[in-house]
């Protein structure tokens, strides 16, 4: 398993546009975050947008979450991978062929972005996934994809904090848990669901802490990045 060190918190950039994107991660530094590029600032603006961000010294997870029949995938993977990304992700549900197929298509690159599973949405609660005819909890789900991706050679999971140190448990330390769902203490939730504080989410043993909103909706990003970072500190 490829080791590496850096910024574990990941920055959701979840603007319009290039310019408010951009503005913002001017205010931030590579040296302490990284940024992910959504399917709202992606549809916005394209893979110009990767490139201007890398240009800036930023390592970018694409979180554009395919799902899809397993070629259509493995291309969609392999042309993030073309783009330099250091990130990409599919979701798990999508199954063991179709994450196959994007591990496979990862194979010729020389330089691979992590490629991960998304479990749960961290906005779903366990009347959520009932509702799309899943009747496991949340934790059991996200632990049945996560033990799937796994066996597919995926490098980690999208899941919430909470389900981090159970995942840590069956899959093995090495097995990347990338979390969004990340709330200041105080904070409001918004429309996400399993929740945790960045000291909480460290403490249960999350690689990469995924923050969007506290952020980007702050009066003072930058200053509210640095809040986030020194309450991972506080662990
Ligand atoms: O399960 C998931 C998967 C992805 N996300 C993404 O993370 C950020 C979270 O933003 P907040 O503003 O901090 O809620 C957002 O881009 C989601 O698309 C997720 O929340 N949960």
């Amino acid at each position: 398993m490829r080791q590496e060190q850096g910024p574990r918190l990941l920055v959701a950039m979840d603007y319009s546009n290039s310019e408010d994107c951009l503005k913002v991660a001017h205010q931030l530094s590579p040296s302490e975050c990284r940024l992910k590029v959504g399917k709202e600032l992606f549809t916005a603006t394209g893979p110009q947008l990767i490139e201007q961000l890398m240009t800036l010294g930023f390592d970018v997870f694409l979180d554009l979450k395919f799902h899809d029949i397993p070629n259509t995938t493995a291309k969609a993977v392999a042309s993030a991978a073309q783009l330099g990304v250091w990130m990409v992700n599919v979701h798990a549900s999508g199954g063991l062929r179709m994450m196959e197929a994007a591990r496979e298509a990862l194979v010729p690159f020389q330089t691979k972005p992590w490629l991960i599973g998304v479990t749960v949405l961290t906005s779903m609660s366990a009347e959520d996934l009932a509702q799309t005819g899943v009747n496991r909890s949340p934790q059991e789900q996200v632990l049945y994809l996560a033990d799937l991706a796994k066996q597919c050679g995926l490098d980690g999971v999208v899941c919430s904090a909470q389900e981090v140190p159970t995942i840590k448990r069956s899959c093995g330390p090495e097995f990347l848990t990338v979390t969004p769902g990340i709330r200041p203490a105080n904070s409001v939730a918004d429309d996400q669901r399993r929740v945790m504080t960045p000291a909480e989410a460290v403490a249960a043993g999350s690689d990469y802490l995924v923050v969007g909103r506290p952020v980007t909706k702050a009066i003072d990003p930058s200053q509210a990045c640095r809040q986030i970072l020194q309450n991972m500190r506080d662990v």
